[in-house]
């Protein structure tokens, strides 16, 4: 039986737009209001997706959420016609409105954590949505993740769907962003590392003090005992709040994880020392930490360039890739870190730079845009094969982008109700390509 890990991008959606809507995201905020061109956006993501297919890598795509989200909208009071709702909202409350607007669906990293049947005592693949309660834009998601995932990992004799957590910010859950899963071979049973900003029901432990720690301990723990693993195989680590106060909101900005590689800055953990025995002596055989010193990159530079919101990869040659945002290259201190890298007797060979600037100017990198997935042959064969990125898949998309998206959007463009038909006839279609069924409100 062969093992293997899959990415699953998220094809970013038609209402792609920069509305400053994630405090404590440093790129969020500073590029509110800036042109945004969707189009591109999900051509760029769509480059990067097809890229690693042709390295041979399993590549499959998820599929936008339905924005504007006027379900959310008609929840809370606005009544009349789409386009009434639309008014209305645009005319009462603004910031909503942007809520409910965001193409931030994409960030699949955030969409759920999965662990692989290796690790389960079931001996099934577990998946639990995010309920991203900390962001208003991004607690709507949730519910049809779950519906698109259950379209694609439909076999419950391989697949396993959780509801996704309370929706209190005692369990907010960010997914993946914060949970990495380290292993000798994709299809041993693994550690699983889930990094927290703050342990929600005691008010003693330490938090930051500016920006949000958006996954709760709890949250963590809830994900771990849903999922059938246990404290053999999972290690908690607490997220240095101190970094989550320059900006690291999510685990997946300040470390990465592939195999037998943790990829991090210094400043990354609390009590880093402790934890990184404690992954060690769990994790049976080889591991290698790859600790990037302050001295050579900031936690500014970190931030800024993305150096560890990048995809660590294992090629078929067993060496390992980064898979980086081009805006690592512009970063004179981190390209200089990196080529020093390649020189290093580790398992990461390779660096490879992908333009993902659309995504990157909303605080998402190439780790962001894609949810990870271990599976075995048997596994891979019994989920909905249409979602599998290959030369077909890849022209039908980037077709289908052309089709239907437009290469500039401002927020101010939001209340637009030609936008909504846009959006829908855009879905429809995709939900066809995909064969994903009715997957959306307004299809239901
Ligand atoms: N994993 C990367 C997530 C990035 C995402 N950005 C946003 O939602 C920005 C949306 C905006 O500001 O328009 C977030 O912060 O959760």
């Amino acid at each position: 039986m062969k093992h293997f890990e899959a990415n699953f991008d998220g094809l970013v959606g038609p209402t792609h737009n920069y509305a400053g809507l994630s405090f404590g995201n440093v790129a969020s905020l500073n590029n509110a209001a800036q042109v945004a061109n969707p189009k591109a956006a999900a051509k760029q993501g769509l480059q990067k997706a097809k890229a690693l297919a042709d390295m041979g890598m399993v590549q499959g795509m998820l599929a936008p959420q339905e924005r504007p989200d006027l379900h959310t909208l008609r929840r809370i009071g606005f009544n009349g016609t789409d386009k009434e709702v639309l008014q209305k909202a645009a005319e009462q409350a603004p910031a909503v409105l942007r809520a409910c607007c965001s193409a931030s669906s994409m960030w699949t990293a955030n969409a759920a954590t999965v662990s692989p049947s290796a690790d389960t005592h079931d001996g099934r693949v577990h998946f639990t949505p995010a309920n991203l309660v900390d962001k208003l834009h991004r607690s709507i998601e949730p519910q049809t993740t779950g519906n698109i995932l259950k379209a694609i990992f439909s076999d419950s004799r391989y697949f396993v769907h959780h509801q996704h957590l309370p929706e209190h910010s005692s369990f907010g859950d960010e997914g993946a962003a914060n949970h990495t899963r380290l292993c000798q071979e994709y299809g041993h049973a693994g550690v699983e590392v889930f990094v927290y900003g703050q342990e929600a029901t005691n008010p003693q432990a330490i938090k930051p003090k500016k920006f949000p720690a958006r996954q709760t301990l709890e949250a963590s723990q809830a994900i771990a005992r849903l999922h059938r693993l246990d404290e053999d195989n999972t290690v908690f680590i607490q997220q240095n709040p101190e970094v989550i106060d320059q900006g690291v909101f999510h685990n997946d900005v300040i470390a990465v994880g592939n195999r037998n590689v943790l990829f991090h800055h210094e400043q990354a953990f609390v009590d880093t020392k402790a934890k990184l025995a404690e992954i060690r002596a769990k994790l049976e055989g080889d591991i290698h930490f790859i600790e990037v010193p302050t001295a050579k990159v900031s936690i500014q530079d970190a931030v800024k360039s993305y150096l560890f919101n990048t995809q660590l990869l294992s090629m078929s040659d067993g060496k390992m890739v980064i898979i980086a945002p081009t805006d690592c290259a512009e970063n004179p201190a981190v390209k200089a870190y990196l080529d020093e890298l390649l020189t290093l007797d580790t398992p990461i060979q390779k660096v490879e730079y992908f333009d993902v600037k659309q995504s990157m100017q909303n605080g998402g990198g190439p780790a962001c845009l894609r949810l990870r997935v271990a599976m075995n042959d048997a596994e891979l064969t019994a989920i909905n094969q249409h979602v599998l990125l290959n030369d077909n898949l890849f022209t039908r998309l980037n077709a289908w982008v052309d089709k239907h998206y437009r290469d500039r959007l401002l927020p101010a463009d939001l209340a637009d109700p030609q936008l909504i038909v846009e959006s829908r006839t855009a879905l429809d279609e995709l939900t066809q390509i995909m064969k994903l069924g009715s997957v959306y409100q307004f299809q239901r």
